[in-house]
């Protein structure tokens, strides 16, 4: 095949973003018409050969979304976060996405503030920006409900699931639903937690049917947590943002109850989360989200 007759690859608008180091390849669909194949997701993920990510975001009407569910959603919020984990599966939710999502909307005056309400395949979810401590926005982001999964089954401490890491015993973790599955395994003090070997998946037992993503916590103080994550479809990432509001509640529900605006902060290897238990078994999360770059890629076609 000669130089002139190869065909052409489809050209793709993009915006890189990040929220605490959880990173994203966001992908303008403005008039719902161009889609995004599994390869494309994958390549534009790839750290190598793409753009590099943990997620890929589109960014397309809600009334265009795909599945049924979503478009019903489009007379409470304009825009749908179709998220995509970097192995091309779909994910209901994703936390540090809808920060990230919110600034792009906001940056790119498709929404106004402070306030924005956005569709995802978990619901509706509203953010209200700020400014932060450091004079940067700041993103809160009303999660949702959220749930203790086997709330049915459980023992006292609320284990459901033994997990497999290399190099320790099994360990019991708390399975919660933010929309996303999450299992929660609180880390024995003697266990060095940067030291946790997580280039493999941590093994569940019993294995959830759709997977899970996997947080090792401990505590570091009244209110303080530091995490790691192991995340489903993607691997281990510096941050987690569902996951820091499921191990957050999870620590609240090992220590009692939640109380109704408890707040914990999370620190996690990409920065620092503050997760609030909202009245109504509803949680808030909140931290920064940063576009870093523009550009247009040219990428596989399937
Ligand atoms: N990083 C996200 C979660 C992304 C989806 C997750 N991997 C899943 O498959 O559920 C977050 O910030 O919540």
């Amino acid at each position: 095949m000669s130089i002139e007759s190869a065909p052409t690859r489809p050209a793709v608008p993009f915006t890189k973003g990040h929220g605490t180091q959880n990173d994203f390849v966001l992908v303008p669909d403005l008039d719902g018409a161009r889609g995004l194949t599994d390869a494309q997701v994958r390549f534009l993920a790839d750290r190598r050969g793409g753009i590099g990510g943990d997620g890929v975001i589109r960014v397309v009407p809600t009334r265009c979304a795909e599945e049924s569910e979503v478009r019903a959603l489009a007379d409470e919020a304009e825009w749908f976060m179709d998220y995509r984990n970097a192995d091309g599966s779909r994910a209901e939710m994703c936390g540090n996405g809808t920060r990230v999502f919110v600034a792009y909307l906001l940056r790119e005056g498709l929404a106004s503030g402070p306030e924005a309400a956005i569709a995802t395949r978990a619901g509706v979810k509203v953010a209200r920006v700020s400014e932060g401590e450091n004079g940067e926005p700041s993103y809160a982001v009303d999660l949702g409900p959220w749930r203790v999964t086997h709330a049915d089954t459980v023992g006292a401490q609320g284990y459901d699931t033994l997990v497999a890491l290399p190099g320790l015993e099994p360990l019991p973790g708390m399975s919660l639903d933010l929309g996303n599955p999450h299992v929660v395994i609180a880390l024995p003090d003697t266990a060095d937690l940067m030291d946790l070997d997580l280039t493999t998946a941590p093994v569940l037992n019993p294995a959830p049917e759709s997977g899970a993503n996997v947080e090792l916590v401990q505590p570091l103080g009244p209110g303080h947590l530091q995490m790691r994550v192991h995340e489903r479809g993607v691997g281990e990432t510096r941050s987690c943002g569902t996951g820091a509001a499921a191990a957050a509640l999870a620590l609240m529900t090992w220590s009692g109850a939640p109380h109704d605006n408890e707040v914990w902060r999370v620190d996690v290897p990409g920065g620092t989360l503050h997760v609030r238990a909202l009245p109504g078994q509803r949680v808030e999360l909140a931290g920064p989200a940063v576009l870093v770059a523009d550009g247009v890629v040219e990428t596989p076609r399937d």
